[in-house]
């Protein structure tokens, strides 16, 4: 089967005159990249490996690397034939991009970072997506077209910039990146920090000297945006060449950022909330000791690690069709007091969920116990990518995954509520992550100080959740809590499985139970692309698309 995908790939190449020797290299380094996925390398008539040889041709010639004449005129007739896969390409991204409303021309240069915040940081994250942006800088990019160095396909030139050599500090390097913005911007976000985890494939700016107008288009790759913190590598993938890089700083576990109080300690867990006399797993004993519990004496999990049904049923229908019992209601509102503090309004309600006990330190089973699964960490294979519905980066599974996996925990900065409430009044509508309230079970607890009440902010640190995308009612996955290091439900951890089986290569998504029409939330919500049938955002959108109607009529 590998054999004939080689030799699929050499033929898609060989009709370009590329000869396979050359192919060769490229292939291995992408299979490598790419963790052996096929499907990414066969996408689009080879797209990637080809753009992946260009882009190492073109690096040869800049470094001055001298081919023998032969090889010159293979390459070049390999070129010539490429450009006219490029044009057509190049006139598809144009048809799609009218059709969603995004350009790939509103790419906003990427790098505004001062230079103490560029050696800082690990990635470079803009706040808003690139395609709402307006380009900036449209005459400059028209100019530095056509001066750009001497054109090598007819009717095309090439604005290949220098690369660069060192972090991001001068204002030169600041113009130069406003030329190319992906391609520089992931080269600065390599230097100033991680340059073993950023591989960057099959970049090709084309300048358009017909209709004066640059596109770009762009591929970048990193292969473990967790930097080695989690179990298995989280590459990034940027396809479609119209994504920033996201900038946040990658955590695997959650952290406090300031103000949290957490009560984490071992007297805190008392005999009844663990298993000091269990023995290895603890799921194969005959009978569930005192840590299933909380799951009302069966664990949650089955031997096979997943959720179980009955559990599973549960909590999807008390998240989608919540009845008025699932509520708990405060009789303080910590979420109302941080709005308005002098005159708070009653409490809207927060929706009861059922949790999870996972055995812990206190308890005498070993680490691969059965009801130790969200701790252990993700095991799946995932990616980050851009989804080109409107919706920025998104995340979706390598790999098909079965009904009641776990797939990953949403970690973030521990914050009170107070602490988030300051930080969104800073940061006006720069907003781009949905924090998490950590509410499951604050109607039942005493009333909490506004020190006390506890939420999850991923903005600017947090783990691989932080991109996953939104979808109404429908989603693939779960958020369920989880109490792994205190009984108290004060503080828990936020475990994502998924609701049905999941293809490979589907994007991962979790209703993050927006209420569209509440306008007095704090954080203003996103107008919905997620495309499901139950979409709650629609009567916003058909209260918009009215608004147009009555205007255009006058
Ligand atoms: C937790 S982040 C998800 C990752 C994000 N797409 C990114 O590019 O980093 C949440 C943000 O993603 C965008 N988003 C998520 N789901 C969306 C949806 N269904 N429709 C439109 N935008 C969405 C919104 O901008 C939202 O504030």
């Amino acid at each position: 089967m590998t054999k004939e995908r080689v030799y699929n790939a050499f033929k898609a190449t060989r009709a370009l005159g590329i000869p396979d020797e050359e192919v060769k290299p490229v292939l291995k380094k992408l299979l490598k990249v790419y963790d052996k996925n096929w499907e990414l390398i066969e996408a689009e008539d080879y797209r990637a490996l080809i753009d992946s040889y260009f882009e190492l041709r073109e690096t040869e010639v800049i470094k001055g690397e001298k081919k023998s004449p032969a090889e010159d005129d293979a390459s070049e007739r390999a070129s010539k034939r490429a450009s006219k896969r490029v044009c057509s390409q190049e006139q598809e991204d144009q048809a799609s991009s009218t059709l969603d409303g995004t350009s790939i021309n509103n790419l906003e240069p990427a790098i505004r970072k001062s230079p103490q915040l560029c050696a800082e940081s690990s990635f470079l994250f803009p706040s808003r997506q690139s395609s709402q942006k307006k380009d900036p800088f449209p005459n400059e990019r028209v100019e530095r077209g056509r001066n750009s160095p001497s054109p090598r396909l007819p009717g095309l030139q090439y604005s290949k910039q220098p690369i660069l050599e060192s972090g991001c500090s001068s204002l030169q390097r600041k113009k130069v990146s406003n030329n190319c913005p992906i391609r520089d911007h992931i080269k600065n976000s390599a230097y100033c920090s991680e340059p073993d985890s950023v591989i960057q494939l099959g970049t090709l700016e084309l300048a358009s000297t017909q209709n004066n107008v640059t596109h770009y288009l762009a591929s970048q790759h990193i292969t473990d945006i967790s930097k080695g913190t989690e179990n298995i590598k989280i590459s990034l993938i940027d396809d479609l060449g119209n994504g920033d890089l996201p900038k946040f700083m990658y955590m695997p576990h959650n952290i406090i950022y300031q103000n949290a109080h957490m009560q984490i300690s071992l007297a805190r867990i008392a005999d009844e909330d663990c298993c000091s006399s269990c023995l290895g797993d603890c799921l194969s004993s005959p009978l569930p000791c005192a840590c299933a519990s909380e799951t009302g004496g069966e664990f949650a999990y089955t031997q096979q690690g997943l959720l179980k049904q009955e559990f599973l049923r549960d909590c999807v229908s008390m998240k989608v069709d919540p009845q008025k019992h699932h509520y708990v209601f405060c009789q303080d509102c910590p979420l109302e007091r941080s709005k308005n503090e002098e005159m708070p309004e009653q409490c809207k309600g927060h929706l009861l969920k059922k949790f999870i006990k996972e055995c812990w330190r206190k308890c005498g089973c070993d680490m691969n116990c059965g009801n130790r699964v969200v701790q252990r960490g993700i095991t799946c294979s995932l990616q980050v990518f851009c989804t080109g519905e409107g919706k920025g980066w998104g995340l979706r599974t390598l790999e098909s995954l079965p009904k009641g996996a776990f797939v990953c925990e949403y970690v973030g900065e521990i914050l009170t509520n107070m602490e988030l409430f300051e930080r969104n009044e800073n940061s006006g509508n720069e907003r781009h992550t949905y924090p998490v309230t950590l509410d499951a079970d604050w109607g039942s607890e005493r009333i909490l100080r506004d020190e006390e009440a506890l939420c999850l902010d991923a903005t600017f640190s947090g783990n691989v959740a932080r991109f996953i995308n939104h979808r109404c009612d429908d989603a693939n996955l779960i958020d369920i809590p989880v109490q792994v290091e205190t009984p108290d439900r004060h503080y828990y951890h936020l475990a994502f499985f998924t609701t049905r089986e999941v293809s490979k290569l589907e994007e991962l998504t979790w209703d993050y139970g927006i209420d569209f029409d509440d306008r007095d939330h704090p954080i203003k919500a996103f107008q919905c692309c997620c495309g499901s049938a139950s979409c709650r955002d629609v009567k916003r959108k058909r209260r918009r698309n009215g608004i147009t109607r009555r205007r255009g009529d006058n």
